[in-house]
């Protein structure tokens, strides 16, 4: 098998536009003659280079693009933009552009090369440290119901309507973001949702588009990698809520944050909570959880209410729901046309988000995304609520992130379920026994007399888990989701748990639960 390669979309046919018109347009300098050359697309990677692109050459934690114009040119590319010191470094005939923060001007530059200003699809976006993936899905499938040909960008996958690719980052880089956009153009999307992640609101990766609609789900720990305080993650993300990126938003207030970001919006916001004793536009009140959906009344303080049952376990999913069906009422639909397809029965696909990979006997097993304290925290609690036995939960910590939470998620683990097993996640280029010692050290603290094992790899800890549990015990095996890959020693292998844990189950005489295979949908 070969490495894990996620696909790029772009616009299948794009308009040439001029050089002169992009210099002209941003009042650019550059010295050579641009007479007759047309630009069609923008990429700042080179291993992603089509003929007729400009090229970013941008500075990087690890390396300067401008080491990788050379290759980008030979492939195609018909100038370059780059910095001062990208430009020191080029020795070529091409267009050089310089710019002092060429990243900062690479979302308008993308935006004009693919005049995505221009008939663009409804615009969502969903930022917070959980629910992001969860919540745009939702919204999606929601959108899908109302008849409208969709789009979407998570962690997980990018929809063009029925085109569907694996993604690599979060929130795709300015040039992919406007790539994508007109190729949704092209297929007609006319809404799309998109995952904003703070790293992409610090990283100019959403500049040149303005959301009609956004969405702030929580903020917990997480990143303080990036950005060494709460408080500067939190600054990142209240900048969402500005004028210049979005016309209105839906802001979940259960946390402290979500208050802090309904104070200090400077967008008209709606507020949704689930905790009873907090005041907001509209409440959540959750009336049956049951071990394969949830269902809840979503009321607000003018009177309108909306029953809905989602096919997914836990309050933050209800949460996430709610939050996905306030931004359609943001965006102007009517509650009564919403409530039409909720009936109907809200059936969105979502990978990999607490689901189960387990048949009706033997034990249930979960497979989820979470990899955070707050992650852990909700998923644990909504599935304790539907378990009638015994919880066992496999996690790793991953690698070359964020470090300061691997003991507290030990802790949770410890203290929420009855069984801890400890494995790996996507070491990348930690040393995994390191990280699993600092996972360890935390759970084995908040144990008690509880088991909690180390076990790596993570095809040996699936089976080590399911040793712990038989009818009636929930196994929940969070961190990978629906990943396809894993990432050791920074090369990324395929890797699927899902396939893994249906594997184990079988070995152990249990039968799995195939989730149905997408046919309208094209899945590369
Ligand atoms: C901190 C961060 O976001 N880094 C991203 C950034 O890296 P960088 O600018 O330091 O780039 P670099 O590797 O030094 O390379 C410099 C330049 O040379 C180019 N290059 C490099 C190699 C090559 O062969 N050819 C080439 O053209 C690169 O495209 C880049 O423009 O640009 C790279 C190219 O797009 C990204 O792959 C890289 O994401 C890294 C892998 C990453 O893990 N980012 C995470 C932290 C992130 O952004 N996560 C959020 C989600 C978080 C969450 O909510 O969980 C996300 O939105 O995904
Ligand atoms: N509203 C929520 N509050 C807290 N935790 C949540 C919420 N929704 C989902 N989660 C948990 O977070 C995990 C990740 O969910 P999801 O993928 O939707 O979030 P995300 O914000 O997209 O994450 P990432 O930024 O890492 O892609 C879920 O698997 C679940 O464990």
């Amino acid at each position: 098998m070969g490495p894990v390669a996620p696909r790029i979309l772009r616009p299948e046919h794009p308009t040439p536009r001029p050089l002169t018109g992009l210099v002209e347009a941003f009042e650019l300098t550059v010295e050579a003659d641009l007479d007759g050359i047309e630009v069609t697309g923008v990429t700042l990677d080179s291993s992603d280079v089509e003929p007729g692109d400009l090229f970013a050459a941008l500075p990087g934690a690890r390396r300067h693009g401008a080491e990788f114009a050379a290759a980008a040119l030979e492939q195609g590319a018909v100038a370059v933009v780059t910095d001062p010191a990208g430009a020191a470094m080029l020795e070529t005939g091409a267009p050089v552009i310089v710019l002092d923060d060429p990243r900062a001007a690479l979302g308008e530059i993308s935006a004009w090369v693919y005049r995505t200003g221009e008939d663009r699809p409804r615009l969502f976006g969903v930022t917070g440290t959980n629910g992001k993936t969860s919540t745009s899905f939702m919204l999606e499938g929601l959108l899908a119901d109302l008849g409208f040909v969709t789009g979407l960008s998570t962690t997980a996958e990018r929809h063009v309507g029925d085109l569907v690719v694996t993604s690599k980052l979060t929130t795709p880089e300015a040039s992919e973001l406007h790539a994508l956009l007109a190729r949704m153009r092209e297929a007609g999307v006319r809404a799309a949702v998109l995952e904003v992640s703070a790293q992409a609101i610090e990283r100019h990766r959403i500049d040149g588009v303005v959301f009609d609609v956004v969405a702030f789900t929580n903020l917990s720990h997480d990143h303080l990698d990036d950005y060494g305080s709460m408080d500067a993650y939190f600054d990142v993300k209240a900048e969402l809520f500005t004028p210049d990126r979005a016309e209105r938003g839906v802001v979940c207030v259960d946390t402290e944050w979500g208050r802090r970001i309904a104070e200090r919006s400077r967008i008209p916001v709606t507020t949704v909570t689930s905790e009873p004793g907090v005041d907001a536009d509209w409440h959540v009140d959750i009336w049956e959880e049951t071990p394969s959906s949830t269902s809840f009344t979503l009321t607000g303080i003018d009177g309108g209410a909306v029953e809905v049952q989602i096919p997914f376990i836990g309050r933050h999913m209800a949460i996430d729901a709610a939050i996905a069906i306030l931004m359609l009422v943001e965006d102007g639909f009517e509650m009564d046309a919403i409530a039409e397809v909720i009936d109907r029965g809200m059936r969105p696909t979502l990978p990999g988000r607490i689901e189960r990979v387990s048949g009706e006997e033997g034990p249930a097993v979960f497979l989820d995304y979470g990899h955070s304290p707050d992650a852990f925290v909700q998923t644990l609690e909504a599935l304790r609520r539907v378990t009638e036995g015994r919880l066992v939960m496999l996690f790793g910590a991953d690698g070359d992130r964020d470090a300061t939470k691997r003991a507290d998620m030990g802790r949770i683990a410890a203290e929420l379920a009855d069984a801890v097993v400890v494995t790996d996640f996507n070491p990348r280029t930690e040393d995994a026994a390191s990280i699993r010692a600092q996972v360890l050290g935390g759970a084995r603290a908040a144990a008690g007399g509880k088991p909690v094992i180390e076990s790596s790899p993570e095809e040996a800890a699936i089976r080590e888990a399911l040793r712990l549990a038989g009818p009636g015990d929930t196994v929940l095996w969070a961190g990978p989701g629906d990943a396809d890959y894993r990432d050791v020693a920074g090369v990324r292998e395929p890797f699927d748990a899902r396939a893994e844990a249906r594997r184990a189950l079988e070995e152990a005489g249990w039968p799995t639960e195939e989730r149905g295979e997408r046919p309208a949908r094209d899945v590369r």
